[in-house]
């Protein structure tokens, strides 16, 4: 008896599955009792031809015409639904619960000599199997593949301004960052102010004289600078437009009056704002670093102080206690995680 309207592919898939099941070691025979009449032809010509004879063993203990006897008697009581008369779409329907029932009851029986698997196959091969086959029949029930394409839409570039007040650790907290976060672009200010001890020029900062600084600032070469405690700061342009039109993320380490010029150029910015845990604490910073004479050190405080007031310029402020800078450091890396997970992200133009 043949079964009604249902498509052959769907059974060609379900006989694929019980050849991956057994390796490509079908018996005709015995898919032909399994399956009466409506499945011989298209076994015949799906399946690797395998003597019946019994030579040969498909597992240690288990010869092929004990394996297909077994196989046989089972799989036939799963076939059964087919012989009665039904539509099309229940004749799909029942052909793909019969093709992961077959796929479970081959399972059984490949497994069930003791459990070892001597034909190589581990249960997880089997599973990928199964699921391969019942994701072919949702494809085709849909009429399209699944896509392996993310699902999330890629993020823009970030330009993050890194401020804070003198001595707050903005140099610190960035060069944590450049050690953990090694796919982005930390920009190499140009300055004028001299090298502190263990500066290397290029790397932590551009080190040139005012003169040359000034020609950088005829030439429009500068994105912002600025005139800070007496020396000239200001962020190459050119660093930042290569490494956002790569889809790099770009870190700006500023002072307040440098991240507010930004946030005016590049409204998209992101600009974090770093805070010592009290005045106390940046003080004892600036002191410690011991960089500054008395007089400069007192003029830091006392711009630190303004600086503050302008905290709810920012978009987000960042605690850096004393001995924590790690936290500190993860708390950006956090902001930015999150940033990037933003619906709404508009492109930086420079
Ligand atoms: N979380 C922290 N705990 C303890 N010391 C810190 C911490 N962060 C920074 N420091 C120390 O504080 C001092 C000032 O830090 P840093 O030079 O990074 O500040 P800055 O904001 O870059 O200052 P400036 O703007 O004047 O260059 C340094 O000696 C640094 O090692």
């Amino acid at each position: 008896m043949r079964a009604g309207g249902a498509g052959g592919v769907e059974r060609c898939r379900m006989m694929n599955a019980v050849k991956m099941m057994t390796r490509g070691r079908v018996w005709p025979n015995v898919c032909h009792y399994a399956f009466p009449g409506c499945y011989r032809n298209t076994l015949d010509r799906c399946c690797v031809a395998v003597q019946t004879k019994g030579e040969g063993r498909l597992h240690s203990g288990c010869s092929a015409t004990r394996f297909g006897v077994s196989f046989f008697r089972r799989v036939r009581d799963l076939a059964s639904p087919l012989g009665r008369k039904t539509t099309a779409l229940q004749n799909q329907g029942e052909q793909l619960r019969l093709s992961q029932l077959v796929s479970s009851q081959m399972q059984t029986l490949l497994f069930s000599n003791n459990g070892s698997t001597d034909s190589g196959a581990s249960e997880s091969d089997l599973e990928t199997h199964t699921e391969a086959v019942m994701m072919a029949a949702l494809e085709k029930k849909l009429g399209s593949t699944f896509s392996k394409r993310s699902t999330l839409p890629s993020p823009k570039p970030l330009l993050i301004v890194i401020s804070g007040p003198s001595g707050v650790g903005k140099d610190a907290v960035i060069n944590r960052l450049q050690e953990i976060q090694r796919d982005m672009h930390f920009v190499v200010t140009a300055t004028t102010r001299p090298r502190r001890e263990g500066e290397v020029d290029g790397k932590d900062y551009i080190f040139m004289n005012k003169e040359k600084f000034e020609e950088l600032i005829e030439r429009d070469e500068l994105l912002e600078h600025a005139l800070v405690y007496g020396d000239y700061k200001g962020i190459p342009k050119q660093q930042v437009r290569k490494a956002l039109s790569k889809g790099t993320d770009v870190v700006l380490r500023l002072d307040v009056q440098g991240a507010a010029t930004i946030r005016e150029l590049v409204p998209e910015s992101l600009s974090i704002f770093l805070v010592a845990e009290n005045e106390r604490a940046l003080v004892r910073r600036l002191l410690g670093r011991k960089t500054e004479p008395l007089d400069r050190a007192l003029v830091r405080v006392e711009t630190a102080r303004q600086e503050t007031k302008r905290i709810a310029e920012f978009d987000y402020v960042v605690e850096n206690p004393s001995g924590k800078l790690e936290e500190t450091v993860g708390k950006i890396c956090s902001i930015i995680e999150a940033e990037k997970l933003r619906m709404q992200q508009k492109a930086i133009r420079i």
